[in-house]
């Protein structure tokens, strides 16, 4: 097999980090993988609508320069192996890259491509905003009551892979191991002989550089909370540490700017819950921020009965996996959930949405592709392109309000017309121009 060979664009200029800050030319070569299933249909409408939003807000002054890479089922097809280095290369060193989802196959074959990018360029942050457009069918009373910054971290807990099969040689080796060494932990597997074993690492370093993201994050953009989400009751020293870490960190390096529970604890054992409720009103009235923590299963009910008491969410890997999928129902389903993985002291980011690859509609030209524009969106802001990044979301806006949406939307909106993939993604385009004429 042949490997891949790329040739970068040739008036494209390389987007920089100096001194923490992201340097961006005009003209930044930005690397894309197409992605498996419904990927390539929802890519295709995305660069359009993204090359549009550039072109109406600046003109012809800035241009995205396009850099194919390859992984997943393409790159197999190709070059014969699922994740060429090459293409982690290129991700690295353009800093600023965007993908469609790629399959992973369950309980057995390729471990997840999509996580062995984040690993391998050490995003490990995961940020997921959901928020409600207006006249987005919801099956929630309230769903404008929902305007969350899921920050889940990317690198660690079970997503580490540390796992052993059941029967194999190196599950017997490790449970011969723990067996010797820690007993007591042993005799607590119910069945031993067919238990397959998976690792979960939760560090406080891994833990400190999420939170540091989350409250910077709550800061820059002034957000009330930050509600730390663990099942730190069941799994104490990974999840309950999580916790721990967190809130020490909010006291350690943000005094000024945070407020915690923690801190109310203290109050109110050296001076009563009255003095503790004082200092926590004067803190908030003074625009610190409240960080709070809930147990990862009453999260999910909470945030469907009182949305409101949700801000900025700090969480693990796969507890955010669960909630940024839950939350997505809460605001139209997950055609429209963006996202982000970022590592914010190299820079370097991929941009994807947080659904999969949804293959029974792969090709059919049907899918929503808002997931993945509203990922391309949240590039622009964060490449510092807010014109066109404002710009977008208007034009979201205005299509979705033309009520010509793709068939997630139309099932569940009255009086819409069902329009392919592309046709939406024409929509939003119209809507850029019309904006801009
Ligand atoms: N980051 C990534 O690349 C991710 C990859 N995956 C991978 O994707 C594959 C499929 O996973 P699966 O669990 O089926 O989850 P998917 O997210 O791919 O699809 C589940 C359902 O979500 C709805 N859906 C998904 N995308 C869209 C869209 N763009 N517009 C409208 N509706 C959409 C569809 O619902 P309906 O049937 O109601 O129409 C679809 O059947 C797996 O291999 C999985 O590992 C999963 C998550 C993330
Ligand atoms: O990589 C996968 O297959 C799943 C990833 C996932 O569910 C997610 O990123 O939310
Ligand atoms: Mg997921």
């Amino acid at each position: 097999m042949s490997h891949p060979s790329f040739t970068p664009p040739p008036n494209g200029g390389v987007i920089t980090l100096e001194n923490g800050v992201l340097i961006v030319p005009d003209n930044p070569i930005i690397p894309f993988i197409e992605g498996d299933g419904t990927g390539p249909d929802i890519w295709r409408a995305t660069v359009r609508v993204l090359d549009a939003a550039v072109a109406c807000t600046y003109g012809g002054q800035r241009k995205i320069h396009w850099l194919e890479v390859y992984a997943g089922e393409k790159a197999f097809k190709l070059f014969g192996t699922w994740l060429p280095d090459e293409t982690v290369d290129l991700c690295r060193e353009y800093k600023v890259s965007i993908k469609g989802p790629l399959t992973t196959p369950i309980g057995g074959g390729i471990r997840s491509l999509n996580v062995a990018l984040r690993q391998l360029l050490d995003m490990y942050v995961c940020l997921r905003p959901v928020r409600w457009f207006k006249g987005v069918p919801s099956p929630v009373k309230n769903p404008g009551g929902v305007d969350m910054v899921i920050f889940r971290e990317n690198t660690e807990d079970i997503y580490a892979g540390v796992e052993f099969a059941a029967g194999s040689d190196e599950v017997k080796l490790f449970l011969a191991l723990l067996k010797e060494h820690f007993p007591d932990q042993f005799s607590k597997i119910r069945f031993p002989e067919s238990s397959g074993i998976g690792i979960k690492p939760v560090s406080q370093q891994g833990t400190e550089r999420l939170v540091k993201a989350a409250i910077d994050y709550a800061i820059v953009n002034k957000r009330k909370s930050l509600t730390i989400v663990h099942k730190g009751n069941i799994m104490k020293f990974t999840e309950g540490a999580f916790r721990l870490w967190a809130y020490a960190l909010a006291e350690r390096d943000y005094p000024e700017q945070t407020y915690s529970w923690a801190q109310w604890e203290k109050t109110k054992a050296q001076l009563g819950e009255a003095a503790a409720n004082q200092e926590q009103a004067d803190a908030l009235a003074s625009g610190k921020i409240l960080i709070k923590d809930a147990i990862a299963d009453i999260t999910l009910q909470q945030v469907l009965t009182r949305p409101e008491e949700f801000d900025v969410i700090a969480t693990l890997n796969l507890n955010g996996d669960y909630l940024s999928d839950a939350l997505a129902a809460q605001v139209g389903g997950i055609g429209i959930a963006p996202g982000g993985n970022i590592n914010y002291q190299t820079g370097i980011a991929i941009f994807e949405a947080t659904h999969g690859t949804a293959p029974k509609y792969a090709n059919l030209d049907k899918v929503n592709p808002g997931s993945l524009i509203l990922s391309g969106e949240m590039m622009l802001r964060y490449m510092g392109w807010q014109e066109a990044a404002d710009a977008l979301i208007n034009a979201m806006d205005g299509a979705i309000a033309s009520k010509q949406v793709t068939y997630d939307f139309a099932r569940l909106m009255d009086n819409a017309t069902e329009v392919t993939c592309s046709r939406f993604a024409d929509k939003i385009i119209e809507c850029l121009q019309n904006a801009h004429k």
